[in-house]
């Protein structure tokens, strides 16, 4: 259940009367998600999702929505937020921020084959590239500084096998980011949590991405370090598929070539990408937020991919 905000028909039409989108027709909490409150809404218009951001400021949500706008406007398969009358993407509801998005046909794929991974990479390539001219700027928000912040507040939770990995890894990376070829690499907007549960599919056709609201500028080789990790793996082991691997690093590469800087950070940002999302869900399993109610998604799955990362290479960028 991941409705923290109830909304009711009245709320949606009393909302509606600032959207060009008709009346409200009904409306349906939609019970996956961590973050945030969702809905599909029925309107006149057809069918959207309304979002209320538990944890968001209004402050940080125009760099959210105005970029899946930017995204969408250049083709990227991305919802498409819908201004109010005032020409607003963020409204307020029941105190907090909201926004309604187009929603995107089809479902996610959980068992994803080469030709959806090679559909992903293309897509993130196509995203990165159109972003370029995206005016907004707001730091990875989950990047090094957070994990410096948050690494003292979990380490008491750990037993000294895991506090040992966690203190290296932190060692090693910021090592890694020190480096000269880390600060060469190209930069710009990234989606920061393209798991196969933020993408849509219809058959082997991709929809669409969502979930934009760990986005933020970052390296372009994490969000694909991020993206592989989830993608390319065999769930149970985190050991890498490398017919998946290769499927989504050439479709990427086909449309945005990898620099020989990308090249020479590749393995050690995807102990970067597993070090990432190993802390957060740490973070929320010891230290939960007060609006969390629900089941914290397992942090061991990123200690084994963190751990495999370390021990195995994973196949190159390019050949
Ligand atoms: N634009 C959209 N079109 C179609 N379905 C959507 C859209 N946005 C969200 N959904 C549906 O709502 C569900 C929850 O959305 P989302 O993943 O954004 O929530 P969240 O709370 O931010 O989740 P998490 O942080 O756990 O990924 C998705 O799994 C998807 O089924
Ligand atoms: N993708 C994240 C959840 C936040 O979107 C995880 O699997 O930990």
């Amino acid at each position: 259940m991941a409705v923290f905000t109830a909304v009711s028909l009245d709320d949606l039409t009393l909302l509606l009367k600032k959207f060009p989108l008709g009346n409200a027709i009904a409306i349906k909490g939609i019970s996956s998600g961590i973050e945030n409150s969702n809905f599909f809404i029925d309107t006149a218009r057809g069918e959207y999702v309304l979002t209320i951001f538990e944890n968001l400021s209004f402050a940080q949500l125009p760099f959210y929505l105005q970029l899946m706008r930017h995204l969408a406007e250049r083709g990227v398969l991305v919802p498409a937020p819908v201004p109010d009358e005032s020409g607003e993407l963020v409204v307020p509801l029941h105190g907090k921020p909201a926004a309604i998005v187009s929603k995107l046909e089809g479902a996610s794929q959980m068992a994803p084959q080469p030709v959806h991974c090679a559909a992903v990479g293309a897509m993130l390539a196509k995203m990165h590239l159109a972003a370029r001219d995206f005016p907004l700027q707001q730091p990875n928000l989950r990047g090094l500084d957070w994990w410096n912040e948050t690494t003292p507040l979990v380490l008491p939770f750990l037993d000294e096998r895991n506090a040992h990995l966690l203190r290296a890894e932190m060692h090693f990376q910021s090592a890694f980011a020190a480096c000269d070829h880390y600060h060469r690499l190209a930069r710009g907007p990234v989606h920061a949590d393209l798991f196969r549960n933020n993408v849509m599919f219809v058959g082997e056709r991709l929809t669409g991405f969502f979930d934009f609201y760990f986005a933020g500028c970052d390296t372009w080789l994490f969000d694909v370090a991020v993206t592989v990790n989830d993608w390319c793996i065999d769930l149970d082991t985190g050991v890498l598929d490398s017919a998946r691997v290769r499927a989504l690093l050439d479709a990427y590469h086909a449309l945005r070539p990898y620099t020989a800087d990308e090249q020479a950070a590749w393995q050690p940002m995807l102990r970067a990408a597993a070090l990432r999302f190993w802390l957060s869900r740490l973070y929320d399993l010891y230290l939960p937020r007060e609006a969390e109610i629900l089941t914290p998604h397992d942090p061991t799955h990123f200690e084994r991919i963190l751990r495999e990362r370390i021990a195995t290479p994973a196949p190159e960028l390019f050949a």
